[in-house]
């Protein structure tokens, strides 16, 4: 049985998360949460959804390679355009197969309890020390025990802020640090040690994610205080990684299923993270990213790694109400989907109001 592609749509879908500052960090202050959004109509009526995930104009950059362009036009073939291009979430029911067909026992834990997951949306760089307290204080009652700050921008803003939610949270509770390469390679040692006192797990993306070897030397000056180096989310293929997972370079490896393209590029990474015996805890949040990485972070605990040692999936609380299956989440763990599919289809009336420019919701912004 043979079908045909008969059509192909593209479409520009912005979120203006940026008015209350959901998403700021240290080097992007206004994003908007977007997506170039994917629709693949067949003759038999079988329809394929995708999207990769943007801040809002670099939807204008991976556009044209959603459309039609083959890859490597003028570009190395690891280019990031390519693979973010190539983020797209056609993964049919695979990861619920694979439930199936490995041990039950896994499988079982993760159907009762779920994979444990951590939350970014308590502490964004632009969040008021007040809105800080109150989502600390919200997610502290709805089981949350893992929580991820930003800094990087002002040091004495990162020490008042780490230990507002330090003081919060308690000793045994589990904090994350997150400078969105804001650093070079001294300063990120010097400013890291700054906040040692509050002890955070990891600091996350400390320089240019570009920089193996900074991030080898930020790693080796932080071992003796506890803290290790995560970073991943722009990292734009499993050749990086693998450099990375060399270098001894990172103690986290946090891949996202959009930056590096395609489902066979992540599972690349956790094979190699595997054999390197360094946790995955990928990246997750945007608009979509935690709807399709918890299949992936499944498959990994399920398939690969078979641990939950120092593991955990990033969650943020944005944007989940756009799509037609949304993660659950349950006492602060992912809860496996029930659906078949990548879970990347998003509801048409969401697609429509957001379209930008010219969605109801961008006519309104724009004419204000
Ligand atoms: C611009 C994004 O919101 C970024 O800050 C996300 C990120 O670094 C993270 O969630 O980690
Ligand atoms: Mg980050």
């Amino acid at each position: 049985m043979s079908h045909k592609i008969i059509n192909v749509t593209v479409r520009d879908v912005r979120f203006p998360t940026s008015l209350e500052q959901h998403g700021s960090d240290a080097m992007h202050t206004d994003p908007d949460y977007s997506t170039a959004y994917v629709v693949i109509d067949t003759d038999c009526g079988l329809k394929g959804f995708g999207f990769t995930f943007t801040l809002g104009k670099g939807t204008e950059i991976v556009r044209p390679r959603e459309r039609s362009d083959p890859p490597g036009h003028g570009c190395s073939p690891e280019c990031c355009v390519g693979p973010v291009g190539e983020g797209r979430g056609q993964g049919g029911d695979l990861f619920i197969t694979c439930m199936g067909c490995f041990s039950r026992l896994p499988e079982d834990l993760m159907l009762k309890e779920g994979y444990p997951a951590y939350t970014t949306s308590c502490a964004w760089l632009g969040y008021s020390d007040q809105l800080l307290k109150q989502l600390c204080t919200d997610a502290l009652k709805s089981g949350w025990t893992k929580f991820k700050v930003k800094v990087g921008a002002d040091l004495e803003d990162d020490i008042r802020r780490c230990r507002l939610i330090r003081q919060m949270i308690g000793p045994s509770n589990t904090l994350m640090i997150d400078a969105n390469q804001r650093w070079d390679v001294a300063e990120a040692i010097s400013w890291v040690s700054s906040l040692a006192e509050f002890k955070p797990l990891w600091i996350e993306e400390p320089t240019s994610p570009d920089d193996i070897l900074g991030h080898a030397a930020i790693s080796k000056a932080l071992a003796p205080l506890g803290i290790g180096v995560a970073t991943g989310e722009q990292c734009h293929s499993r050749v990086m990684f693998k450099q990375f997972l060399q270098a001894s370079a990172l103690q986290f490896v946090q891949i996202d299923s959009c930056r590096l393209g395609s489902v066979n590029e992540n599972l690349a990474v956790l094979l190699m993270a595997h054999k390197f015996q360094v946790p995955v805890c990928p990246h997750a949040g945007g608009v979509g990213l935690c709807e399709l990485v918890q299949h992936l972070i499944l498959f990994d605990y399920i398939c690969v790694s078979g641990s939950l040692s120092n593991r955990m999936c990033e969650y943020v609380d944005h944007l989940h109400e756009h799509f037609t299956s949304p993660v659950v989440i349950h006492n602060a763990h992912y809860m496996p989907p029930k659906e078949p599919g990548y879970s990347c289809e998003m509801l048409e009336s969401s697609v429509q109001r957001h379209q930008y420019p010219d969605g109801d919701v961008w006519k309104m912004i724009i004419n204000k």
